[in-house]
């Protein structure tokens, strides 16, 4: 952090924009999106980007059904990346909405990433307010999606709320507690702290579990990958202030953990998305694909990674007309 007057802007953030999910019960938030539906607000989408979760997307759309149920959440939608092993046919079985994420804004050619399949979401949902929940989650329970609605519900003022957890590291059968997060930790946290301070105060600044209402969504460019939750954080503040930004105390989160190696990928996308927004020089005018090597003991392997950004859907619906709004969205 850099001077004590950001240090405590940001303990002042945090005494007044964290929450906690164990304070939207179902029924607390029955009430609240029933004020928010006389109040003539829209709905609330959830968004569940799908590559490869057979094993968990089932139960995790098991748990949110009460929501759907008691009138909170209006549509479970799976983004699927054209999964082979059978995510789309599950989700489906389990009342999800599968929509496959190259088949909207085709325009736009394939979809290249976590990133792409958010932003291509956005015109395949109808809710006010968007929740993005990974699929890939072995403990899930309904406590994440309750507790980033429940402050969008609850404070007109709050527009974007980002989880917080604790990351446990699975190898095996053996747990190390709070040691998960390595990109985080060694990336994005150092990233903010050196250059956004004032976004300091979150916890898991990369988590895949954020809700916004789409009125900012729709302002904000979306890198094609993993460089979109930094992005959208960074984007977020600027274009809403650090008052309308939340967190929120989801509790504990077990992902499923990519090799080393691919983490090296994610975190230079996490870089380029970064450094895009902090430097006004050269990086702004990278390539879609920028290759990253890997020394070897005979050579180096390139690895290509998609850091290409996809505009404001705003700026795309004002471009092409009404048809771009409401593609792949039921009617
Ligand atoms: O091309 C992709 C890659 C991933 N996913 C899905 O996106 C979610 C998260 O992806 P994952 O590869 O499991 O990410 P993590 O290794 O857990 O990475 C963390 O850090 C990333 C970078 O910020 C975030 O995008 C993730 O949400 C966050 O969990 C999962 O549901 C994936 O199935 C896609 O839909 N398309
Ligand atoms: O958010 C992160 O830092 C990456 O998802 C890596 O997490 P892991 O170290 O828990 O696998």
């Amino acid at each position: 952090m850099t001077s004590i007057s950001t240090q405590k802007q940001v303990e002042r953030w945090l005494a007044r924009r964290s929450y906690r999910s164990e304070d939207y019960p179902l029924r607390r938030l029955a009430e609240l999106r029933r004020a928010s539906d006389a109040a003539g607000r829209g709905g609330v989408s959830v968004v569940l980007p799908a590559r490869e979760v057979a094993a968990t997307i089932g139960s995790i759309l098991d748990s949110l059904a009460a929501l759907r149920e008691a009138g909170v959440v209006d549509e479970l939608v799976v983004v699927d990346a054209a999964s082979a092993d059978g995510t789309a046919a599950i989700a489906a079985e389990h009342g999800g909405r599968v929509v496959q994420e190259s088949e909207l804004l085709s325009a736009h050619g394939p979809a290249r990433g976590k990133g792409d399949a958010l932003w291509r979401s956005l015109v395949a949902t109808a809710g006010e307010v968007v929740v993005f929940v990974d699929a890939d989650t072995e403990n899930f329970d309904d406590r994440f999606v309750r507790g980033l609605i429940g402050p969008l519900l609850e404070e007109s003022a709050v527009a974007f709320v980002k989880g917080a957890f604790r990351r446990p590291f699975k190898l095996g059968e053996t747990t190390v507690p709070d040691a998960g997060g390595r990109v985080t930790e060694l990336v994005a946290r150092p990233l903010l702290n050196l250059h956004v301070p004032e976004l300091a105060g979150f916890r898991q600044p990369l988590a895949g579990e954020f809700a916004a209402r789409r009125a900012l969504l729709e302002q904000l460019p979306f890198p094609v990958g993993y460089g979109v939750e930094i992005a959208t954080l960074i984007d977020a503040y600027r274009v809403a202030g650090l008052d309308a930004l939340a967190q929120v105390d989801l509790g504990e989160r077990q992902n499923r953990h990519q090799p080393l190696r691919a983490l090296s990928a994610m975190a230079f996308a996490v870089l380029i998305a970064a450094e895009r927004r902090v430097r006004a020089d050269s990086l702004a005018a990278l390539p879609d694909a920028r290759p990253i090597a890997f020394p070897t003991a005979d050579g180096v392997e390139l690895r290509t990674v998609a850091v290409e950004e996809r505009p404001p859907l705003a700026q795309v619906r004002a471009a092409s007309g009404p048809e771009a709004a409401g593609e792949g969205r039921r009617s």
